[in-house]
């Protein structure tokens, strides 16, 4: 079978959108799925309606990347959008063209770097995942390139300052799904800059041509459809290696000035971009209920024996936990109107029940320790500084969080995975749960602080190891509803 080509596109006869040619004017640090699923559809839409004409030059930015396979297929890749929008269901298949080239900075660094004399560049979107987004002090300016994203990105800018004599900046739009993105890469560039003495000159340039903006990207990206590749590329008359899969819900808040609006025209698209000089309700509200109900279900569904997100929802016992935990536990912790929260609550657990897409609960569990810190505990924190009491199904999920990873096999951070590996010299659960929820490099800091957190979570754990699941679950359902089933 042919690859995916324009070539191969045009001898099949295809009749949809396509950009071949067009100016290079947004720069991609990473080729992951979620950007492709979401950030360059938006891209190609636009290109389609609004006769932005952006290609996107994608660098790769660790050395094991996908730039060159990208290139084999001159960018292109099929994305598949499907779900519900109201009444209507939408099942899209797209050929998005808006990438023009993948650039690998460890093997082709000058090209890297000529990006930066290219005036027709405005922006500078990334997604590098938490791990990437991160300020690596070992870094150097004479790395070829230097390992971290913030790094290779004052690379870039400093190469713009001089190549352009002060000129023209990026407007950057960072999508990690960390606190204040832009503000972090910005800090992380300028403290590179002051560390490899790049001068006060170009610090004044990044902080006056350039804007950093904060971003809160929501869209269910589930990627390679491994399961149904095959069927695919048969219907489809080529093979792609880069099919993606997502929901068709999709928002992005940009924080940033209004005029971001004018410049990428994502209104005369229809887009669902929201440029706001506030992005955090809407971070606080997605993270918190969208992300928190995936990190609280996945220990507790997996164990329960589901292995996707709609059985999940649609399973009794979990469905109902998964529901009362956000709406009693942690929708009461967010400073937002309660029928705004309910009402997106509500929404997602629809998408979670998106009948076209099967989330796996596995890809989910991926560095769970470091995702509850992050989307599950400031519910916790906030919730017991509020009512003085513990959310008992915020600390019934930490349990099972515990003893899914007791059982092995889990993909998390090297200590992570070395302390259940060493899990069985403790006597009794009690004694693993000082030494791990003492360990700060963990959660940031001591959880046996949090009143009776460590009594409950034990209670629990004992339940779930000794019980089974199914009817710790149903036990604890049980208590929660006054003893009645
Ligand atoms: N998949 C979704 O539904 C979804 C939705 C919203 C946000 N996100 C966020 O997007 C991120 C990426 O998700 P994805 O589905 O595209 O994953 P992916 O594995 O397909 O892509 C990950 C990308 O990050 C880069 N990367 C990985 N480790 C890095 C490091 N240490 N330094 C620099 N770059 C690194 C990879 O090169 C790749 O480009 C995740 O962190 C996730 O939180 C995902
Ligand atoms: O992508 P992760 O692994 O960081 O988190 C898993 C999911 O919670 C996440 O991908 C959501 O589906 C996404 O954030 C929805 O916008």
């Amino acid at each position: 079978m042919k690859d995916l080509t324009y070539k191969t596109l045009k001898e099949a006869g295809y009749h949809g959108y396509l950009l071949e040619d067009g100016k290079e004017k947004v720069i991609q640090f990473g080729e992951g799925n979620f950007l492709r699923g979401f950030v360059d559809d938006f891209i190609d839409i636009m290109n389609e309606k609004s006769g932005f004409d952006a290609k996107v030059a994608v660098v790769q930015p660790i050395p094991e990347g996908r730039a060159c396979m990208l290139n084999n297929q001159e960018g292109l890749y099929t994305l598949y959008l499907r779900g519900r929008e109201g009444n209507e269901i939408k099942d899209e298949r797209r050929i998005i063209s808006c990438i023009s080239r993948g650039i690998d900075p460890y093997t082709e660094f000058d090209s890297f770097l000529d990006l930066a004399a290219n005036d027709d560049i405005e922006f500078i979107i990334s997604n590098t995942t938490e791990a990437g987004i991160i300020y690596d002090e070992t870094c150097s300016l004479q790395d070829e390139p230097p390992a971290s994203f913030p790094a290779k990105l004052t690379r870039l800018l400093y190469e713009r300052f001089m190549r352009s004599s002060g000129g023209k900046g990026y407007i950057i739009l960072s999508c990690e799904l960390i606190d204040d993105n832009g503000k972090y890469l910005k800090d992380a560039v300028l403290k590179h800059s002051k560390d490899w003495e790049l001068g006060s000159e170009f610090r004044e340039w990044i902080h006056e041509e350039n804007i950093f903006c904060s971003t809160l990207v929501d869209r269910i990206v589930t990627g390679y459809p491994s399961e149904s590749a095959e069927k695919l590329h048969r219907e489809n008359g080529y093979k792609d290696d880069f099919l993606d899969t997502a929901e068709y819900f999709g928002l992005w808040v940009i924080e940033g000035p209004d005029d971001i609006g004018r410049r990428i025209p994502f209104d005369k698209a229809g887009l669902p971009v929201i440029v706001t000089d506030d992005h955090k309700p809407y971070k606080i509200r997605k993270v918190r209920i969208l992300n928190g109900a995936h990190t609280s279900m996945v220990p507790v569904a997996l164990l329960y024996g589901e292995t996707i997100v709609r059985d999940s929802m649609q399973n009794e016992d979990i469905g109902r936990f998964v529901r009362d935990l956000i709406t009693e536990e942690v929708i009461p912790t967010i400073p937002l109107c309660g029928d705004q929260l309910n009402n997106f609550a509500r929404d997602v657990f629809d998408r979670f029940e998106n009948p076209f897409i099967d989330h796996k609960l596995e890809d989910i569990s991926l560095n769970s320790i470091s995702k509850w810190t992050a989307r599950v505990k400031p519910a916790l924190k906030d919730f017991v500084f509020e009512y003085d009491i513990l959310p008992v199904h915020i600390v019934f999920s930490f349990a099972a969080l515990i003893a899914f990873y007791k059982k092995g096999n889990i993909r998390d951070s090297k200590e992570v995975i070395e302390f259940f590996e060493k899990a069985g010299k403790y006597d009794d659960n009690k004694e693993l749960l000082e030494d791990f929820m003492g360990n700060e490099k963990f959660f940031g800091e001591d959880l046996r602080e949090i009143k009776s957190f460590g009594e409950l979570t034990q209670q629990y754990l004992d339940q779930i190891e000794q019980m089974g699941m199914k009817e710790a679950l149903r036990l604890f359902l049980k208590e929660q509803n006054n003893g009645m089933d």
